[in-house]
């Protein structure tokens, strides 16, 4: 019995994945196909008197593709073979056991298409673009914002100084950094305190509504505990380290119906995503997030320290903020119905020279986010994050930055500190 069925037109219904397989040596493309939809749907190394002939008829997954070229292979799954509103366990189907079969020299995700009937069975994001332009009135550029650094150490009140610092400089966000939780030096319940006092005197000096990004990963019955907390404090956001945190606790979270906003963020994802031969891409991570659910998510800068080239972080932000994704080389056409756009953050190794170039590699429903490139400025925080805003301004108005640095001081030496 095999699984190969080159003749097999897919189902709107299906959900098709894209492979790129590696054949063990001495085997051929379609022998690892049929192995990764044999393991992935209903099968195993042997055959079984179990299967049962109807099991086989109506839930085996089919190879429907076998592109020897580039490796490609694409499988349909029929919907029957998953629990529709269980993401955890779809992915145990289709991108669970089939990357360590001996059978599989190497195996990488590079698209899932999910189809309508399972789209229909989550929520996606509370807010997205749209929602967070409401939240802040901000409708017309980029979202600024920096992360406290340095990431971990700093007491809960210089937190909370810091913070506002880099808001009245001009910073519409402020957000922890991935691995600030409730450290001894910088409790949760007094860091959220204290932060949000010095939101409130921000947003009163500069008229501008400002956010703050409060990390409430841990485990997951304390995660609830301090997303109540957030609640209770009135914040907008909550942030989320969603791939540590798992699919499981992301979908859940999001189905609490929390009022705050999510803002993912995707520490431990190149573990998965950054070989191009073996695991998932992070395109396709990105969809089952604008799935569940999340409002801003990390998709990189190609600019910045992180890896990503600019084909790939702008094919991410089309995936996660277009109603209907067009086909192309190494991607499903995605249509997603009522799933809202998500705010795509551009982040990593980013300084206030950078604003251009992200801005034309990703447009405007972004966050521009940087660190270092605001507490690293000669003139500190505040001085960091007026150069950002003043290179915004910049770009926005189109004049180059070394002109615009002319007459705007704290511009003029970022340039000189990141650039030269
Ligand atoms: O800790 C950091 O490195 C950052 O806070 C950036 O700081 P800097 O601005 O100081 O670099 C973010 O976590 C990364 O951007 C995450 O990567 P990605 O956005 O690619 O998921
Ligand atoms: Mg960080």
């Amino acid at each position: 019995m095999t699984y190969i069925d080159l003749n097999y037109q897919p189902r709107e219904s299906d959900l098709l994945v894209w492979f790129r397989a590696e054949p063990p040596a001495g085997k051929d493309m379609k022998y690892v196909a049929d192995r990764i939809a044999e393991e992935s749907s209903i099968g195993t190394w042997t055959d079984l008197k179990t299967l049962l002939p109807e099991i086989w008829e109506k839930l085996r997954a089919r190879v429907y593709e076998i592109d020897e070229k580039n490796k490609y292979v694409k499988i349909a799954y029929p919907l029957h073979l998953f629990e529709i509103k269980n993401m955890p366990a779809i992915l145990a189907s289709v991108a669970g056991n089939v990357f360590g079969m001996k059978s599989v020299e190497a195996l990488r995700v590079l698209d899932i298409r999910f189809p309508k009937e399972l789209i229909q069975g989550y929520l996606g994001p509370k807010y997205g673009v749209q929602g967070v332009r409401e939240m802040t009135k901000v409708y017309d550029r980029p979202f600024l914002g920096t992360i406290i650094k340095p990431k971990i150490g700093l007491p809960a009140k210089m937190h909370a100084e810091v913070a506002y610092e880099a808001w009245v400089g001009g910073l519409d966000i402020v957000k922890d950094d991935e691995n600030l939780a409730s450290q001894e030096f910088n409790r949760f319940e007094e860091r959220l305190a204290l932060t949000l006092e010095k939101k409130d005197i921000a947003e009163e000096e500069t008229g501008e509504k400002k956010i703050y990004l409060v990390n409430i990963t841990a485990p997951y019955k304390e995660m609830i505990r301090r997303a109540e907390l957030v609640q209770d404090s009135g914040n907008e956001f909550v942030m989320i380290d969603v791939f540590i945190s798992g699919f499981s606790a992301v979908q859940s979270y999001r189905e609490e119906g929390f009022k705050m906003a999510i803002h993912a963020h995707r520490a431990m994802h190149a573990a998965i995503t950054r070989n191009p031969e073996h695991g998932i891409n992070m395109l396709t991570l990105a969809k089952v997030y604008r799935l569940l659910g999340v409002d801003n998510l990390h998709i990189g800068t190609a600019v910045g320290k992180m890896e990503g080239s600019a084909k790939e972080v702008s094919e991410i932000r089309e995936e996660i903020q277009l109603e209907n994704v067009p086909a192309n080389e190494s991607r499903f056409e995605q249509k997603w119905y009522e799933i809202k756009p998500v705010l795509a953050v551009a982040s990593g190794g980013l300084h206030p020279g950078h604003v251009p170039a992200v801005v034309d590699i990703l447009g405007k429903d972004i966050v521009i986010q940087a660190g270092g490139g605001v507490h690293g400025h000669p003139e500190g925080t505040r001085a960091g994050a007026k150069a950002m805003r003043e290179a915004l301004e910049a770009k926005m108005q189109g004049i180059p930055l070394e002109e615009y640095a002319k007459e705007h001081k704290e511009l003029r030496e970022a340039l000189e500190k990141f650039l030269h």
